[in-house]
């Protein structure tokens, strides 16, 4: 139902954003609602399509992602309106958009997922990179192409699988913990997994989906290649896949790490010159690593002291979701991660304004083995249930909370080995009233179990274990395993075998 003429046009639903999250709540509205106008707007100018959905289990799933023209999307549901343009304006009290073309659009009920970007370290230093999507992943391949030695800042997914993937280019990599990948893994699957990173050269990579990249970056004489300021959709799974991350030297693969530490200041070239010159105690150097003459364009100083010269920084630091726009003139409740509050109806706090993705801050009080993080996985769930909570309120029917939000459930690949991990993986508040059981065989799999209560709370599983289901069913049903004991993880007792 479009409005006519030069006013604004009308839509019974609206939805903000290409990514993962808003594609797929448009699809959803769309094959709910086939007689009304869904407008989708969006700054980018492919959209984001799962392809290939398959359930892997009861909450584990996976896909491809795939980057496609709108027109695409408008031919599988021809009900569907792409709008190419980024949004200026939101006027929830009058139901409005205001687009950066100058249009402005009335809605009905309105989903927001316009994603989030990058946290970086510091804001505007040219020579500190954020990954997020196609555009800034080209800017920082053609940055690598030209690179000796890059600082890696952050100790999550990008960082694992940037650490794992560069060749010909050192990797120094500044984390603040103790331990790779905490926000994955505890220090015992870290250090199952470092023997793999230190590795000279690597594997044949398993199974890899990939994802088309199309859009240009812009080259800037001197200075690192810098990505074009428009708000692309995420990357995901197996984004580095179609990429070429190598840099110049003729090694394959070098990764120095620094623990506990944190970036305390960066400097130029020039500053660093002249630091070394005035400043008696200004350290002359890299301490701990290979002398040599160079001079680097850029200086990281860490927190323990070190300081690394380097071609360019790599902040994958975390996200934060792109909400400013949206708060100008609406009172949204925002979380404390910067999110804006959903109810379990992946409602915000203003009246017919839903969220979801990587936006949202998951308000509702969640079930005890789920929660959010800003994955692929929860964009797609969050869409396609929210699309359902705006159908229902529509229609003016009740719905449930979606099953997939029962139990925290990713499925992705680390350093080449299959990754699953379930519920309250890490004990994740659960205090210190839990008990963990390990079973590992080096190089092959790492098996680990959160125990309360004798109930199964979480699992962090790698390699080939065959186990996710089971566990994922134990986790749900919370039945109490105590009699078991550690025969839960003995490899010789099929322990379906048990349960079944
Ligand atoms: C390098 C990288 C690797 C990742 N790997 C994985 C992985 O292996 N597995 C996994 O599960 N997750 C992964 N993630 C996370 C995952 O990609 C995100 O959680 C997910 O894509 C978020 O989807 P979204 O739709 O909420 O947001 P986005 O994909 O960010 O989409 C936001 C959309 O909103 C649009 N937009 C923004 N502002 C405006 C505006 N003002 N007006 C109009 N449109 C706007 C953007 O153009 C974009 O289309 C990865 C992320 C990165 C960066
Ligand atoms: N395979 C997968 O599933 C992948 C998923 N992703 C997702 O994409 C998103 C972006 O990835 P990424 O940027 O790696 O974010 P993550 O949230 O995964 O990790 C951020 C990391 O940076 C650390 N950190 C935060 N601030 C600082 C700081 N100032 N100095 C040093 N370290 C800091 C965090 O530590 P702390 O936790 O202590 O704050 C954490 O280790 C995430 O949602 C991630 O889950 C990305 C790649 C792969």
């Amino acid at each position: 139902m479009s409005g006519a003429g030069g006013g604004a046009a009308r839509g019974r639903f609206a939805v903000v954003g290409g990514g993962i999250a808003g594609v797929t709540c448009a699809e959803k509205l769309a094959a709910e609602f086939p007689s009304e106008d869904i407008f989708l707007i969006t700054a980018s100018p492919v959209i984001k399509a799962v392809t290939n959905f398959k359930q892997v289990s009861k909450t584990l799933e996976e896909f491809d992602v795939e980057e496609q023209p709108s027109s695409l999307l408008e031919k599988r549901y021809p009900n569907i309106r792409v709008i190419q343009s980024g949004v200026k304006q939101l006027k929830s009290d009058e139901h409005k958009i205001c687009t950066e073309d100058g249009k402005e659009y009335i809605y009905e009920k309105l989903c927001l997922c316009a994603g989030a970007k990058p946290k970086l370290i510091v804001e505007g230093n040219p020579y500190v990179l954020g990954i997020r999507d196609t555009d800034s992943a080209q800017a920082f391949q053609k940055n690598l192409a030209q690179a000796e030695r890059i600082v890696v800042v952050g100790n999550g997914g990008i960082a694992l699988e940037l650490v794992y993937e560069i060749q010909g280019c050192e990797v120094i990599w500044a984390i603040k913990d103790k331990a790779i990948g905490n926000t994955f893994f505890d220090a015992g699957a870290a250090e199952f997994l470092i023997p793999k990173l230190t590795a000279e050269s690597r594997e044949t990579p398993i199974k890899c989906k990939r994802t088309k990249y199309t859009v240009e970056g812009i080259e800037e004489k001197g200075r690192p290649t810098a990505a074009c300021d428009k708000l692309g959709s995420a990357l995901g799974p197996d984004w580095h896949e179609g990429l070429h991350l190598k840099g110049t030297k003729e090694f394959s693969h070098k990764v120095h790490i620094e623990i506990l530490c944190e970036v305390k200041k960066i400097h130029l070239q020039q500053e660093f010159i002249q630091l070394q010159q005035t400043s008696l105690t200004f350290p002359k150097g890299e301490k701990d690593v290979e002398p040599d003459e160079v001079l680097w364009p850029v200086y990281v100083e860490l927190t323990n002291g070190k300081i690394y010269g380097c071609n360019f920084i790599v902040s994958a630091t975390g996200v934060v979701p792109n909400v400013e726009l949206f708060l100008d003139g609406n009172n949204f409740a925002v979380g404390e991660d910067g999110g804006l509050k959903v109810d379990k109806h992946m409602h915000t706090s203003l009246p017919d304004v839903y969220a979801a993705g990587d936006i949202c801050t998951a308000a509702w009080e969640p079930s005890p083995v789920w929660h959010q993080m800003r994955l692929w996985t929860q964009a797609r769930q969050m869409g396609w249930y929210a699309a359902k909570c705006m159908a229902a309120d529509a229609l003016g029917e009740s719905i449930d909370t979606d099953f997939s939000f029962e139990l925290f459930a990713h499925i992705t690949k680390f350093f080449n080995y299959k990754v699953v991990v379930l519920g309250k993986y890490n004990a994740q508040g659960l205090g210190s009233d839990h008990e963990l059981m390990l079973r590992c065989t080096k190089g092959h799999e790492y098996v680990k179990v959160v125990m309360q209560n004798g109930r199964m709370m979480g699992a962090v599983l790698i390699g080939e274990t065959d186990l996710e289901e089971t566990f994922e069913n134990l986790i749900l049903n919370q039945m109490d395993l105590s009699a078991y004991g550690e025969d839960l993880l003995n490899p010789d007792i099929d322990i379906e075998d048990y349960f079944d």
